[in-house]
């Protein structure tokens, strides 16, 4: 079949080149036009043979939401969009509410597999009307990985990211533990070599995982990570995790902790801390320590 894909940064470019590895036509666009095959949103849509489906991977926020409305004007009734990137679950319904009213469908798809989903295929969680998903799937086929699993219709608009959204924060909270029993490791004098542990534990233990080979590719090229900074950014899934918890009344203790830890990562002297010291030194005379 033939796609329109807009935006081919580093997942929409790997996307590109999968599915027409699988034999189906893409035509992308990107506001880079070293990337792009057509040079605007106008001349994709004139490219592709209605009823066309056209599958946006831009940043969540103001570059989908643009991306969208203009798509609203450009497209034709029976024709599809798939917001793949990460946006935020809410924003869904708003978007399918949007092209509905021109007649076009909307489907939502939490995409996951970074880098490494060109050769092994990305993992699919997508949210929409079944007659909607239908006509994206031959798309969802070529992308998703080889076997059974790697693909789920989630549910309703919204599913797609929502699940998306709290496989995010697992991952926030896998990371977090990797990455504090590491550093216990690390800290203790009588254990000799950290990273052989970590790689020792990927065969035949309960956390065996993607994520734990990948913290042993990351020591291998640094054995302590002496070359990065202690710093971690977050993308907005883990807030938006956090707060769907509190609006449903489900705690989220070690989701939410890891999503702390990295506000934590950003300040190198903490304001809290110091708040914590003068208030020990109030009430206990303990020492604290001033500023060099
Ligand atoms: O979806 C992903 C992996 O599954 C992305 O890499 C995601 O952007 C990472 O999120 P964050 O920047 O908040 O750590």
């Amino acid at each position: 079949m033939e796609l329109g894909l807009v935006g081919l940064g580093k997942m929409g470019g790997n996307m590109r080149e999968r599915i027409r590895r699988a034999g189906h036509t893409v035509i992308g666009y990107d506001r880079n036009p070293d990337l792009a095959d057509v040079n605007s949103l106008q001349g994709l849509v004139d490219k592709l043979k209605g009823p066309r489906v056209v599958w946006v991977m831009v940043p969540a926020g103001a570059a989908t939401q643009s991306t969208i409305d203009e798509l609203a004007e450009l497209l034709s009734p029976g024709d599809i969009v798939v917001d793949g990137g990460n946006s935020r679950w809410t924003d869904d319904e708003k978007h399918a509410e949007e092209l509905k009213a021109k007649g076009i469908g909307f489907v939502d798809c939490g995409v996951s597999g970074g880098v490494w989903g060109l050769e092994n295929g990305y993992a699919l969680m997508y949210g929409g009307e079944k007659d909607d998903v239908a006509k994206v799937q031959p798309i969802f086929d070529a992308l998703k990985p080889e076997g059974d699993f790697g693909a789920v219709h989630a549910g309703k608009v919204g599913a797609g990211h929502f699940a998306k959204m709290v496989h995010n924060g697992i991952e926030y909270a896998m990371m977090q533990a990797f990455a504090e029993g590491w550093e216990l490791l690390e800290k203790v004098d009588s254990v000799t070599d950290v990273r052989e542990i970590f790689r020792s534990w990927q065969e035949g233990t309960v956390i065996r995982s993607w994520l734990l080979d990948l913290a042993v590719n990351a020591l291998d090229d640094d054995e302590h990570l002496e070359k990065l900074r202690g710093f971690a950014a977050d993308s907005g899934e883990g807030r938006w995790t956090v707060e769907a918890a509190i609006d449903n009344a489900v705690p989220l203790p070690a989701i939410t902790a890891s999503l702390f830890a990295r506000f934590g990562s950003r300040q190198d002297d903490s304001p809290q801390m110091k708040m914590i010291a003068a208030l020990r030194n109030q009430f206990g005379g303990h020492a604290v320590e001033s500023k060099k």
